[in-house]
């Protein structure tokens, strides 16, 4: 039986921050991993993804000049950017295990298991440690229709060696909008078929529809208000997808795009006395779950904030500094969510339709693309609007536009620091940039 002060289950974003700031304080750390060290974002999930949109990203931005100064769109050759994204993402994972080794952490290969209340299972050896942190994240949601084991995941796209002719996204999620913007840049003919009456749900509702139009302007195919209830393969692996709506789809390829659940299966939960139900494992305002010696951490709690590696990482920093003495509960800073679609959306604090439900918050558009100081990028759907409190101050906004993720992370500051007109007038910005425009442009709204 080997001890640890700590042991976190899991390696990615969840884990490794706060393992890292533990074992820098002289405790004893172990992560174990049963999949690639480092997890889903860099592995499966942001990295790739944002290489991979690249190429598509460039296209989308020289589409605003056609006429204008630029008329041919470059091809993307998607065999070469795969191999560059291997070649890019794929030492990740072992660079990041060699760098938590040199803070003395032990990666211990394989699936944990609790088999009691402070003990668990790798591979037949039993670890013990004072603390657990439950760090194990989520996986693709599985359909359960027939047909569901021929469908593609997320991690399967970001490993395609030829870009399919023919794609259909089942859900119109982050994923299925990102994938879909990608794919079709690539080449592919792409449906996304989605069961609500509007794609991106938590994304302000008109911009995520300028977002689609968008999209359905460069030839991808919504149909809205469909369940697929069947999924079958041909003899020339061909798939006929079909939804209890009537309507039948053919494609090269299908992706299960309907969301992730989270990694609690054989985890040995109920064996350690930790509640949990469909959502993840339920934790208190400390991270801290009914075992009082097991904290969880990441997209593997059951929680309202946004499942995202920053929520993730902080969540980590927060468990270390508890472990190592603080007492205070949880506090979030606003989280901002960004849909790398093309183009971008943004959101960060109140949502503009939460605050149209309350009469003491102010929505202020401003169609910044359309402004003199903007033309220049022709990105004429840029738009922000602000929500604005009684005490003048922001609380709130939602944006589209290419330069979307760049701009909320400007506004984050403005939120939690309470910034009145006088500290953002009171500082000098670079120019001509977005967030340099548009701060003091806010300003005029704020206290
Ligand atoms: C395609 C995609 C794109 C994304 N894009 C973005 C983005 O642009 N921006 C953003 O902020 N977020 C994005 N996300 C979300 C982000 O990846 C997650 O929020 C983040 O990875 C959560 O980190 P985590 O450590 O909680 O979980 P994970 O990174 O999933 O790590 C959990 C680890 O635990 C391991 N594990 C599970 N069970 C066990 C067990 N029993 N024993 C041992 N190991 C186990 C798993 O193998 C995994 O490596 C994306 C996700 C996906 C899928
Ligand atoms: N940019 C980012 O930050 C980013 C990018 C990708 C993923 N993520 C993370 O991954 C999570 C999962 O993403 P996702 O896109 O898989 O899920 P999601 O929850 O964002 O979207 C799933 C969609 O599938 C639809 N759906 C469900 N069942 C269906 C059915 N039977 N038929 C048709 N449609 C159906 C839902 O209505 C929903 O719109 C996100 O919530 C987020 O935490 C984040």
């Amino acid at each position: 039986m080997t001890n640890y002060d700590v042991i976190f289950i899991g390696s990615g974003h969840a884990a490794w921050h706060g393992a890292q700031t533990l074992a820098r304080e002289g405790k004893k750390v172990a992560l174990i991993e049963e999949n690639k060290v480092a997890g889903t974002c860099t592995n499966f999930g942001c990295n790739a993804k944002i290489l991979l949109d690249g190429p598509a990203e460039l296209i989308h931005h020289l589409h605003h000049y056609h006429g204008i100064g630029i008329n041919d769109t470059p091809n993307i050759i998607w065999p070469e950017l795969m191999a560059y994204k291997h070649q890019v993402i794929d030492p990740l994972s072992d660079g990041l295990a060699r760098m938590l080794s040199v803070d003395g952490i032990d990666i211990i290969a394989g699936h944990a298991e609790f088999t009691g209340q402070q003990t668990l299972i790798v591979n037949h050896v039993v670890y013990q440690a004072d603390k657990f942190v439950i760090a194990t994240g989520q996986k693709p949601a599985k359909l359960a229709i027939p047909g569901a084991e021929l469908l593609h995941d997320s991690t399967e796209f970001l490993e395609l060696s030829e870009m399919p002719n023919s794609i259909v996204f089942i859900g119109g999620g982050y994923i299925a909008m990102e994938f879909a913007s990608i794919a079709r840049a690539a080449g592919s003919q792409v449906t996304v078929i989605e069961y609500g009456d509007h794609a991106l749900s938590g994304f302000d509702r008109e911009y995520s529809q300028e977002v689609v139009e968008d999209m359905i302007d460069r030839g991808i195919h919504f149909d809205f208000g469909q369940r697929v209830s069947h999924v079958a393969l041909d003899e020339k692996q061909k798939y006929l997808v079909e939804t209890a709506q009537g309507k039948r789809y053919n494609a090269d390829y299908v992706m299960d795009t309907t969301g992730r659940v989270p990694n609690i299966d054989n985890l040995g939960l109920k064996a350690a006395g930790v509640e949990y139900n469909k959502g993840g494992v339920v934790v208190d305002d400390y991270l801290r779950t009914s075992n009082p010696n097991i904290y969880a951490s990441g997209d593997v709690i059951a929680k309202a904030i946004p499942r995202l590696t920053p929520t993730a990482t902080f969540e980590s920093q927060y468990i270390a500094k508890k472990l190592s003495g603080d007492s205070d509960p949880i506090k979030y800073p606003v989280v901002p969510s960004i849909a790398f679609t093309l183009p971008r959306l943004a959101q960060v604090g109140i949502s503009v339709d939460d605050a149209k439900n309350d009469e003491r918050l102010r929505i202020q558009e401003i169609p910044y693309g359309q402004l003199m100081r903007f033309q220049t990028l022709n990105d004429v759907k840029a738009k922000i609007k602000l929500v604005i409190d009684q005490d003048k101050k922001l609380v709130g906004a939602s944006l589209i536009g290419d330069f979307a993720p760049e701009v909320v992370n400007a506004l984050v500051p403005v939120i939690n620091n309470e910034y009145t007109s006088r500290d953002i007038h009171g500082q000098i910005f670079a120019f001509p940039t977005h967030s340099g425009i548009i701060l003091p442009l806010i300003a005029n709204y704020l206290a």
